[in-house]
C-alpha cells in the first residue's frame, strides 16, 4: 500500500492573503477590549471618588455593618464648619472646641472635635487615637455615638473627630445649664437613665473585647433631638484584655495611600479623603496626666497631736479631704486655673477636737485618717504614675488656688473679713510684717485664728451647757467610711464627736454666708460657679482616669479600671439625674444647703433617714415615686466601696426594666431597725 506524504507542498498564495485578513481584527479585537477595561476603570474609579466626596451623607444613611471611618480633608471640614467660627461652636470640653458642621452636598450635619494639640501637650493626640482605635468595636449600638470621621496631617498638628450631630449636646449642658423643660419630665429622666445604663451594658456586655469607659459623667452622655441618650467620648476608653491589665499600650496606625504622592495639605484633595484606617493594638494605653489636664481632687495634711486645739496652727490644721470640681477651661486644655475652676464643696479634717485629738498621736494620725478616708487623696497621690506629678505640687497648687479665691470674695475694704476677734488688729500687723508669705499660707493662718477663736467660744458654750454642735455635723460623713453612716444614727453618742468638716465649717460658716448670699444662681457653686462659662460644654477637667466625683476609688490613679469603674460612675451620674444637680454643690442659700453640698453623703444619709425621695429634684413633674427610689436605691449599689458589692450593668439594666426583683439598699444605708422601701413589685401577680 502506498503510504501517505506529507504535504510539503510551499504555503499558497491564498493562505498569506488570509493572514492578512486576521491581523487587523485581532488588533480591533484587543483595542476595543482595551478600551472597554478603560471605561469600566474609569466608571469604577469615578464610583468610588464620588462616594468619597459625599462621605457625609452616605455614612449616616448606612446601616452600622457598612460603617467604615473615614478621612475628610481639614479645608472640607473647614469649610463645613465656617471656618471653625464661633457661631457654629457646640461646646468645649478639656482637650478642644466642638463644632457643629454642615455639608452642602448631603444636606446632613456633623460634630466635629478639634482636638488641641498645642505643642508639648500629648493628651488631645492621645485622645484622638483611643477613639480611633475603639471605634471599630462601637459599632452597632444605637446607644453609642457614632465617630464617623477623622481628619489628620501628618504631623498630628490637625487632629479632628467626626461625630453624629446630637441636637441637644450633652446631660450636662440640658440637664444642668439650660435646664431644658423636657428634662423636668420624670418619664424623660428615667428613659435617659435606662438608655444610659443600656449604653453601658452594650460595652461590657455585647463588645468583644469588653469596653470600659473609663470616663462615665453628664458632659459624655448626649442626647439626640427627642432627649434620647447615647454615650460618647472614648477618648479614655480601654479594651478588657490581657494587655489593659499589664498596661500595655494601644495604638493606632493609620494608613496612609497618599504617602507615595505629593498631597499637598489642606487642598481638600480626594486621595487624601479616601484613607481608610487600620487599628493595631500594641502597647499599654496609659494616659499620662499633665498637670494642665488632672483634675485635683483632695488635699491631705497631717493631723493635729492631741492638745493643740486651743493653739491651733496652720501647720498642725488637718484637712483631709479637699474636693474640688474644675470648670469648664477657657480654652481647650488650659489649666484649670483659680477662674476656670468651681470649688463646690469643701471637706476637711482637724484633728483638733478635744475628742478626735485625744484618740490621735501625731505620728498614728496621719495613718488613721491614711489607711480609711483619703481614698480621694489616693486617686492624685498613687505614686509616679501621674505622668510625674508630685502630689505636693497638687496640694500646693490647690491651696494657693482656695488661698486666691477667697482673697477674691474678701472685700477689699472689710478689713473684719475674718479678724472680728480681739486678735485682728494683731493679725493684720502679723499681715504686714509677712508680705512675702504665699497665699496658702496667709488663708491657712487666718482660718486656722478664726477657728481657734470659734472653738474656744464654743467650748465656754458647752460648759454653759449649751449644745452647740450642728446639724451639719451628722451630715457631713465620709462618703469612704459608710459605716460611720449608720454608726451616726445607731449610736447618738458617736454624733458627739466632732466630725472631719468641723473645723472647716466653723472656720468658714460666717463667711460662707456672706459669700454665698452675693449668688443668686441655683447652679451655682460656692465660689468661682459663677465663673463657669456658659458654652454648653461644662463639665470636669478630666484626671488620668475619669473625672473627680465620677471615678471609682479603686480606679485613681493607675488602679486596674474594671467595669465596675463604670458601674460607680453610673451610680453617680444617676444621683447627678435624679436629684438635677452636680454632685458637688454649695448653692446660694443658707447654711442648711450646706449640709447637702455632697451629694452622695446626703444620699447616703436620706437612705439611713428612710427619706430618699427628698434628694429628688423638685422641679420634676409626673414623678413616678416607686422608679425615683428605685433608681436612688441602685445609685447607692452602685456607689459601694468594694467593687465586688457592686451591680454588674446586666443587673442594673434587669433591675431598670422590672426585669427582676427592685434591690434593697446596701445594710449599711438601710434605716435602722431595716425596713422596706416602698417598692411596688413590678413582676406581675401570677
Ligand atoms: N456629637 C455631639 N453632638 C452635639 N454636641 C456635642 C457632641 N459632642 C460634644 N458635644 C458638645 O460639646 C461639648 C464638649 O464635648 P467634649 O467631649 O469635647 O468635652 P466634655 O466631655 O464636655 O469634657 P471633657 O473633655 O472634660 O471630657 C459637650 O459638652 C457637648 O455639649
Amino acid at each position: 500500500m502506498p503510504s501517505r506524504q506529507p504535504d510539503i507542498s510551499p504555503p499558497s498564495v491564498s493562505d498569506g492573503h488570509h493572514r492578512f485578513q486576521t491581523l487587523p481584527l485581532i488588533l480591533a479585537g484587543s483595542l476595543t477590549l482595551t478600551g472597554v477595561l478603560l471605561i469600566l476603570f474609569t466608571i469604577l474609579l469615578y464610583q468610588k471618588l464620588y462616594r468619597n466626596r459625599t462621605a457625609p451623607s452616605d455614612l449616616i444613611s448606612k446601616s452600622p455593618q457598612h460603617y467604615q471611618c473615614r478621612r475628610f480633608s481639614y479645608s472640607q471640614l473647614r469649610r463645613a464648619t465656617n471656618s471653625f467660627s464661633e457661631s457654629t461652636q457646640l461646646g468645649h470640653g478639656g482637650f478642644g472646641y466642638v463644632y457643629k458642621a454642615d455639608f452642602p452636598t448631603g444636606g446632613d450635619s456633623l460634630a466635629v472635635k478639634v482636638m488641641d494639640s498645642s505643642a508639648g501637650s500629648l493628651q488631645g493626640e492621645r485622645e484622638f487615637h483611643n477613639e480611633l482605635s475603639l471605634a471599630s468595636h462601637l459599632i452597632g449600638s444605637p446607644r453609642v455615638v457614632s465617630l464617623l470621621g477623622f481628619s489628620s496631617d501628618r504631623r498630628g498638628r490637625r487632629l479632628i473627630l467626626v461625630y453624629e450631630l446630637m441636637a441637644n449636646r450633652s446631660l450636662q449642658d440640658a440637664l444642668l445649664d439650660r435646664k431644658c423643660e423636657e428634662l423636668m419630665d420624670w418619664n424623660k429622666r428615667f428613659e435617659i437613665a435606662t438608655d444610659i445604663a443600656k449604653g453601658i451594658e452594650f460595652l461590657h456586655h455585647c463588645c468583644d473585647p469588653i469596653i470600659i469607659h473609663g470616663d462615665i459623667k453628664p458632659s459624655n452622655i448626649l442626647l439626640d433631638s427627642d432627649f434620647k441618650a447615647k454615650i460618647g467620648d472614648f477618648g479614655l476608653a480601654r479594651v478588657k484584655s490581657e494587655d489593659l491589665v499589664s498596661g500595655n499600650d494601644t495604638r493606632i496606625l493609620i494608613e496612609e495611600e497618599d504617602k507615595r504622592k505629593d498631597v499637598v495639605e489642606d487642598n481638600g484633595s480626594i486621595l487624601e479623603e479616601t484613607e481608610s484606617v487600620i487599628t493595631v493594638f500594641e502597647e499599654g494605653n496609659v494616659v499620662n496626666l499633665s498637670p494642665e489636664n488632672c483634675g485635683i481632687s483632695v488635699v491631705t495634711e497631717t493631723a493635729a497631736s492631741p492638745g493643740t486645739t486651743p493653739g491651733l496652727s496652720p501647720e498642725n490644721c488637718a484637712m483631709s479631704v479637699l474636693t474640688v470640681e474644675a470648670g469648664v477651661s477657657p480654652g481647650p486644655r488650659s489649666i484649670p486655673s483659680p477662674e476656670t475652676c468651681a470649688i463646690s464643696v469643701l471637706t476637711a479634717e482637724a484633728g483638733a477636737s478635744p475628742g478626735a485629738a485625744s484618740e490621735l498621736s501625731p505620728g498614728s494620725s496621719k495613718l488613721k485618717v491614711g489607711s480609711k478616708r483619703d481614698w480621694w487623696w489616693k486617686q492624685d497621690n498613687n505614686g509616679g504614675s501621674r505622668g510625674g506629678i508630685e502630689s505636693g505640687s497638687v496640694k500646693d497648687y490647690v491651696m494657693e488656688w482656695i488661698g486666691s479665691e477667697i482673697k477674691k470674695e474678701r472685700p477689699d475694704n472689710n478689713k473684719e473679713w475674718i479678724n472680728n476677734g480681739d486678735d485682728s488688729s494683731s493679725v493684720s500687723k502679723k499681715k504686714k510684717k509677712d508680705k512675702k508669705r504665699k497665699p496658702r499660707e496667709w488663708w491657712k493662718e487666718e482660718f486656722c485664728e478664726e477657728l481657734t477663736r470659734k472653738k474656744r467660744k464654743k467650748r465656754k458654750k458647752k460648759k454653759r451647757g449649751i449644745s452647740s454642735i450642728s446639724s451639719i455635723e451628722s451630715w457631713f460623713h465620709k462618703d469612704d467610711d459608710p459605716s460611720s453612716v449608720h454608726d451616726h444614727n445607731l449610736n447618738p453618742t458617736k454624733r458627739k464627736k466632732r466630725n472631719s468638716i468641723d473645723w472647716w465649717v466653723d472656720g468658714l460658716s460666717g463667711d460662707l454666708k456672706s459669700v454665698m448670699g452675693k449668688k443668686n444662681s441655683q447652679d451655682s457653686g460656692l465660689w468661682c460657679d459663677v465663673n463657669v462659662q456658659k458654652s454648653g460644654g461644662v463639665s470636669s477637667t478630666p484626671s488620668m482616669r475619669g473625672t473627680v466625683c465620677y471615678i471609682a476609688p479603686e480606679c485613681g490613679g493607675g488602679g486596674v479600671l474594671s467595669e465596675k469603674c463604670d458601674v460607680y460612675s453610673f451610680g453617680v451620674l444617676l444621683l447627678v439625674l435624679v436629684s438635677g444637680r452636680r454632685p458637688l454643690q454649695v448653692t446660694a442659700s443658707p447654711m442648711s444647703e450646706f449640709e447637702r453640698a455632697n451629694l452622695i453623703s446626703w444620699a447616703k444619709q436620706l437612705a439611713c433617714n428612710g427619706k430618699l425621695l427628698e434628694l429628688v429634684d423638685k422641679s420634676i413633674h409626673s414623678l413616678e415615686k416607686d422608679q425615683a427610689v428605685l433608681c436612688i436605691t441602685i445609685a447607692l449599689l452602685c456607689l459601694q466601696r468594694s467593687p465586688v458589692k457592686r451591680p454588674t450593668m446586666k443587673e442594673i439594666v434587669q433591675m431598670l426594666s422590672g426585669a427582676s426583683e427592685p434591690p434593697h439598699l446596701p445594710f449599711e444605708f438601710s434605716p435602722s431597725p431595716p425596713m422596706g422601701f416602698p417598692f411596688k413589685s413590678r413582676k406581675k401577680a401570677r
